[in-house]
């Protein structure tokens, strides 16, 4: 196979820029961050940055000046910029599906034109916006009636995957923002206790169900929406004509939509080219959209955008999500760092590391490149993380003694929410005392002396010994704003995609996850009526005898 593609781009393993750092990566051996500041005492305030109202630190990572210029001339070398620029454009970089990958328009003003198969999409996008802004207004303000009359005290958004954890981790992280007189709660599993557990104390006559799938084809989706239905109608003893007052759709797929029995009145539109986990500021955002009102979805949107377009005109040296993918890349690549973890100091971003994973690693989780050639670099990381104090009683430990490089974001913000009740504010500064100290401890632990020092026995001395030498980047922000979580989010979006334009992997398909879909639809009727499933290996066949020997069948 050719060494070049099409863009007349050899094998990133081959590219003078790789060997570069990787040299320079020999060269700098077993450096310490403490040595790296002591050595520059201007490298705190230096290796900084400032995007809309995130203040990023980035001084704690183990590089140097000349990283940061071989980095990013790795990401010019690989056209991260032109990738980027296409992408904006709309062209249809997402080559194994022939789509544009357009979130970016889903937050743009209404004024700009961006066109992808001879359209402007702009006015589609503000178009759903403002149809979704009339029915969440209806719906906070009780003008939109259920079927018997009664008004919507709790909506129940039913999806999976980008159908689920965008709208489910937003609800928790503006829970602040949200309307206190309804409830919000989201239904994902196929597993019938996740929908259980969702209705048992729920009236019907008072719920609006949100059936979220861009293809309405997902079989959890599906199943739970049928459950549902089956669910209201039976509690309302009444008939299909009441599921247009309890039932809207979010999708692409109007046909299927209409199939289900809602109205397409009643379904908002999104686009093939909006990719799943890209979707939750597109009509995949109803729910939070009703939960927050429309205004602060608005903001949400304009915090996305202020992050596209610095993405999009920064220079190299100040771009925020260039420096964070290029980060990502050295550890990966160069320290063979494994995983990446995300540690949120707020009780509020709960769920963020699980929608990032998503993000990130059904993004990257890729190993053939663009071109389909097996790709002989590691690509993305494992994402993993929870809030950081309760993970700091978990297994920091492993963070700061284990044996492994994982680099670490640490995110907090200066000021708790506004309707904290005032005896709790004050713990908002021991909460960020021990973001900071964690970032501290990580990056400079203690040495052996330090611990003498303090009188320690001598044999205890290497249990008490901090390593240190752990990279974070800490994001602060003044607070946990509708417009600071768009930013966050198109940050690590952006962050995303520079990583797979180095990787040259394309980020925006999912095959990987089609395979397990297909075997469980074979296995499922030799777990209910037996039947024989033709090629099934012997480990999952005898698991097969066994679970149907445990249900008795
Ligand atoms: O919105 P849909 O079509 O139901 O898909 C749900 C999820 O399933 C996937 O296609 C695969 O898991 C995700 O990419 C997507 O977010």
């Amino acid at each position: 196979m050719s060494e070049m593609n099409a863009e007349g781009r050899g094998r990133l393993d081959h590219m003078p820029e790789w060997t570069a750092l990787s040299k320079h990566r020999e060269q700098m051996g077993e450096v310490h961050l403490r040595e790296l500041f002591d050595k520059d005492p201007s490298r705190a305030g230096r290796l900084t940055l400032q995007v809309g109202d995130l203040h990023l630190d980035y001084s704690k990572h183990l590089v140097t000046d000349e990283t940061l210029r071989l980095l990013r001339e790795l990401a010019a070398a690989t056209g991260v910029a032109e990738l980027r620029d296409a992408m904006f454009r709309g062209e249809k970089i997402n080559i194994t599906e022939h789509r544009s990958v357009l979130h970016t328009a889903l937050r743009a003003p209404g004024s700009a034109a961006i066109v992808t198969d001879g359209e402007n999409v702009v006015p589609a996008v503000q178009h759903v916006l403002t149809r979704m802004s009339t029915f969440a207004d209806r719906v906070r303000s009780g003008d939109w009636k259920g079927y018997t009359g009664r008004r919507i005290k709790t909506v129940v958004n039913i999806g999976i995957g980008g159908s689920d954890l965008g709208p489910a981790m937003a609800y928790e992280a503006l829970r602040a923002y949200t309307h206190r007189d309804m409830q919000f709660r989201f239904v994902s599993n196929v597993d019938g206790a996740d929908l259980h557990e969702a209705v048992r104390d729920l009236d019907p006559a008072e719920t609006l169900f949100i059936v979220a799938s861009k293809t309405f084809t997902t079989i959890e989706t599906i199943t739970n929406a049928t459950s549902a239905r089956d669910w209201l109608l039976t509690g309302l003893g009444a008939g299909q004509e009441a599921v247009s007052k309890h039932f809207v759709a979010l999708s692409t797929n109007a046909e299927k939509v209409a199939e289900f029995g809602i109205d397409t009145d009643n379904m908002f539109e999104f686009w093939d080219w909006v990719g799943g986990r890209y979707s939750f500021d597109s009509a995949i955002g109803l729910s939070l959209m009703i939960a927050i009102g429309p205004e602060r979805f608005r903001e949400m949107l304009a915090g996305f955008h202020l992050v596209d377009e610095h993405f999009r005109t920064a220079p190299p040296e100040e771009n925020a999500p260039l420096l964070l993918g290029l980060l990502g890349i050295w550890y990966g690549n160069f320290w063979d760092a494994q995983s990446h973890a995300v540690l949120p100091y707020s009780h509020y971003l709960s769920k963020f590391t699980a929608y990032l994973q998503q993000l990130d690693m059904e993004s990257n989780g890729k190993s053939v490149d663009r071109e389909g050639r097996p790709v002989d670099w590691q690509t993305g990381p494992v994402v993993w993380g929870t809030p950081g104090t309760n993970g700091q009683h978990a297994y920091y430990q492993l963070l700061h003694q284990g044996t492994k490089t994982i680099p670490a974001d640490l995110l907090g913000f200066a000021r708790p929410v506004e309707d904290l009740q005032p005896h709790l504010v004050g713990q908002h500064d021991l909460l960020m005392a021990n973001l900071l100290a964690q970032g501290q401890a990580l990056a400079f632990g203690k040495t052996a002396d330090e611990v003498r020092a303090e009188g320690v026995a001598e044999e205890l001395v290497p249990h008490r010994t901090f390593r240190g030498n752990h990279p974070t980047t800490t994001i602060l922000a003044s607070e946990l704003s509708p417009s600071v979580l768009g930013q966050l989010i198109a940050l690590y979006e952006h962050k995303v995609f520079v990583q797979g334009a180095v990787w040259n992997i394309n980020s925006f398909d999912q095959w990987g996850v089609e395979l397990g879909k297909v075997l469980a639809k074979r296995v499922e009727p030799a777990l209910t009526e037996g039947a024989e499933v033709p090629g099934l290996d012997a480990s999952t066949a005898g698991l097969v005898a066994k679970y149907r020997e445990l249900r008795g069948r």
